[in-house]
């Protein structure tokens, strides 16, 4: 799993969530290094959201190991949690105005809900599928769980029983749900779990799916 390179958002210290920003030249840098750390996968499907930072950076991946003939997935359920009211709001800014406590735990804790959209947004672009009732005026990480953990269970846990190796190029939020599901980690230490940008996080399965390696490091 790899978390997309630096997007123009991030390099702002930006609340990004569904916003569709793309990458800086850092982030492209970044999408490269990765490519060079999964030097040897032979991945058989790669899956990414819809929004184009998560995008640019599969692709950048896929074509440095030569594997662009690779059918991609692009799928709203892997987006970046919705980020509400927030979106597009300095990090910082939000620290002064609410407090770093607040702050923490609209960030990282498993329930807390940012403050909410006024409306949902429009279906246009990425999202012209989708009926507006089931646009999220903002997502906490278990919401955003909620949809992330069936696309993985359908789409990505069958091909690796099969025995192929599967690249997820997503987000921060997305790729902590899924650690949370994988590693069966708590509601409260998922707190403590970060996604670093353009990382790789690689995990070896036996035939069952229970973790033979990772190379996560906690906390
Ligand atoms: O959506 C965002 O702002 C980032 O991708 C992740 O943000 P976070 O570090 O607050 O989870």
């Amino acid at each position: 799993m790899v978390r997309h390179g630096e997007s123009t958002a991030n390099a702002l210290n930006q609340y990004t969530g569904w916003n569709n920003v793309g990458l800086t030249q850092e982030g492209i840098i970044q999408a490269h290094v990765a490519a060079k750390k999964l030097q040897g996968f032979e991945f058989e499907h790669v899956h990414t959201s819809v929004l184009k930072r998560a995008i640019l950076t599969a692709y950048i991946i896929q074509d440095d190991l030569n594997l662009n003939y690779v059918p991609i997935t692009k799928s709203w359920r892997l987006n970046e949690r919705h980020y509400g009211a927030l979106r597009g709001q300095n990090k910082d800014a939000t620290r002064r105005e609410f407090g770093v406590e607040q702050v923490h735990l609209w960030r990282r804790s498993f329930y807390a809900v940012p403050p909410k959209l006024d409306h949902a947004d429009p279906n246009v672009g990425p999202y012209k599928y989708y009926d507006a009732r089931i646009m999220p005026l903002a997502e906490s990480l278990y919401d955003a769980y909620q949809r992330i953990v069936p696309y993985y269970v359908d789409q990505v846990a069958p091909r690796l029983l099969d025995g192929k190796d599967q690249l997820i190029v997503a987000h921060g939020s997305t790729i902590r749900a899924l650690i949370k599901y994988i590693e069966g980690i708590s509601d409260q230490d998922i707190d403590g779990v970060e996604v670093a940008n353009g990382t790789p996080l690689i995990y070896e399965f036996d035939k069952k799916l229970n973790i033979l390696t990772s190379n996560r490091q906690s906390k």
